[in-house]
């Protein structure tokens, strides 16, 4: 495959992001790709799931699946069954990249119907993860915004993810910053297209037993992974959180 050229977004002295676009071997462009957000979306399961919010049981704002692994997150265990054939090469990728750490076993995807779809603002859960370990997100589909803010101060940065885009996460972003894909409001999130994320983790394993999770999300303060608007204790990324 060919290597593409990364920019390195240096977000703090320990954390950064890391953007360069999918080979098309594994993203194609134009129809190919719309072909392959096609085959990946029926992917999805039958149900968005829920979460307790504040009393208030709220539908996850998107479809998500973990593959490979169990993924524990918001107090809520996600898949775990085996990666599907078409997700493979997915991880493959992934694991050719040295720079990374090449330890990728889990594989989860989000399915985001239009512009209401969304994930709210969390940081990933790194309990189950391999201390230090970045982890890849690509994006398929329809272009979103990836909203990074700083845990403490009133900093936020915003990159654009038209299809193809990978960013890596790396050092100690989980910690110093939380990350969202916003809502797009009225008409208009109407109108924005299908789009699926691909993001693969590397879990301990009981060689490698040292190190974190993904967290939650939540719509309003920084979460753990969910973004649905969890209080900020509970929004490490988890199953459910939207
Ligand atoms: O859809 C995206 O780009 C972000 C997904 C995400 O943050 C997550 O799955 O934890
Ligand atoms: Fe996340």
């Amino acid at each position: 495959m060919t290597a593409a050229k990364s920019e390195r977004i240096q977000l703090s002295g320990a954390s950064w992001v890391d953007k360069f676009r999918a080979p098309r071997e594994l993203v194609p462009p134009g129809p190919l790709g719309t072909s392959l957000v096609d085959r990946l979306w029926v992917l999805r399961p039958p149900e968005r799931g829920s979460v307790r919010i504040m009393g208030r049981t709220v539908q996850v704002p998107r479809w998500q699946q973990s593959y490979g692994r169990a993924y524990t997150f918001s107090g809520q265990t996600l898949g775990g069954g085996p990666v599907p054939p078409e997700l493979q090469p997915y991880l493959d990728w992934a694991n050719s990249l040295p720079q990374y750490g090449g330890r990728f076993d889990e594989i989860l995807l989000n399915w985001y119907e239009n512009g209401q779809h969304c994930i709210g603002k969390h940081h990933d859960d790194e309990t189950q993860l391999i201390q230090g370990a970045p982890i890849i997100s690509i994006s398929l589909g329809a272009e979103r915004t990836f909203r990074i803010r700083a845990t403490s101060g009133e900093r936020r940065r915003d990159i654009a993810m038209p299809h193809g885009t990978v960013l890596v996460m790396g050092g100690a972003m989980q910690k110093e910053f939380s990350h969202e894909v916003p809502k797009i409001d009225g008409e208009k999130g109407k109108w924005v297209g299908r789009r699926i994320n691909v993001t693969l983790r590397q879990f301990k394993t009981a060689a490698s037993s040292a190190g974190g999770g993904r967290g939650s999300e939540a719509g309003g303060p920084s979460s753990s992974r969910g973004g649905d608007g969890l209080p900020p204790s509970k929004r490490q990324r988890t199953a459910a959180a939207g």
